[in-house]
């Protein structure tokens, strides 16, 4: 059975979100908390051909690689009563259906002091995905990024929305991967004689 059939009849669930989930859920929930779960990578490895680019240009979002030395961070939403089902319809089409995402069930750690772990189900991106791109140079991702658009907006957007949570949020942690691309992607988003002030902010 998949953890959405198992968790349909629940008056409670968390939902944790480590991509555009953690700026832009979309559906009604309860309340979040920031936290963590471990045993996990993340990683611009997942093709996207809709929401962030197209069939030619096909753009770059995350997903989870295992890695048992590894910790993601992000949020995760507790949806109770009517909108444990609304969210999982409206995220099986978002993530499963527009994304290729599939749903596993993971351990989510809050920040908050003397908050448990709690089970949450997440989305995400297998390598045996028909769309899945897999592991490239930060600068080719970047290179990438910076050329893609899909049906919801510039590739760009997706990545600083992301690396924003991450400086906003989880200020302490170090998501060497995510920032490296940043980092990257202004030298192929805009010639160099486009001076910083005058770049149109994503
Ligand atoms: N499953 C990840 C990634 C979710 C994600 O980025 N999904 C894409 C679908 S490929 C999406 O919803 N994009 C909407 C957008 O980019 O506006 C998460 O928990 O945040």
């Amino acid at each position: 059975m998949k953890p959405q059939d198992i968790i349909r009849e629940k008056s409670s669930l968390w939902i944790f979100g480590y991509g555009s989930l953690v700026w832009k859920p979309d559906f009604a929930y309860r309340r979040s908390k920031v936290g963590h779960i471990k045993g996990y990578k993340r990683r611009f490895w997942h093709g996207d051909d809709f929401y962030r680019g197209d069939k030619e240009k096909p753009g770059r979002v995350v997903t989870l690689v295992e890695d048992e030395d590894a910790c993601t961070w992000g949020v995760a939403y507790e949806v109770t009563g009517s909108q444990v089902e609304e969210s999982l319809r409206y995220l099986n089409v978002r993530e499963v259906e527009g994304g290729g995402y599939v749903t596993a069930m993971v351990e989510f750690i809050p920040r908050e002091k003397g908050q448990g772990a709690l089970s949450a189900l997440v989305y995400i991106a297998a390598s045996d995905n028909p769309i899945y791109l897999g592991p490239a140079p930060d600068r080719e991702i970047a290179a990438q990024i910076a050329i893609c658009r899909g049906s919801t907006g510039h590739n760009a957007e997706y990545l600083v929305r992301l690396a924003d949570f991450m400086r906003l949020c989880c200020p302490e942690v170090q998501d060497e991967h995510l920032f490296a691309i940043e980092a990257a992607l202004p030298g192929f988003m805009f010639p160099p004689h486009v001076s910083e002030e005058c770049r149109p902010r994503l």
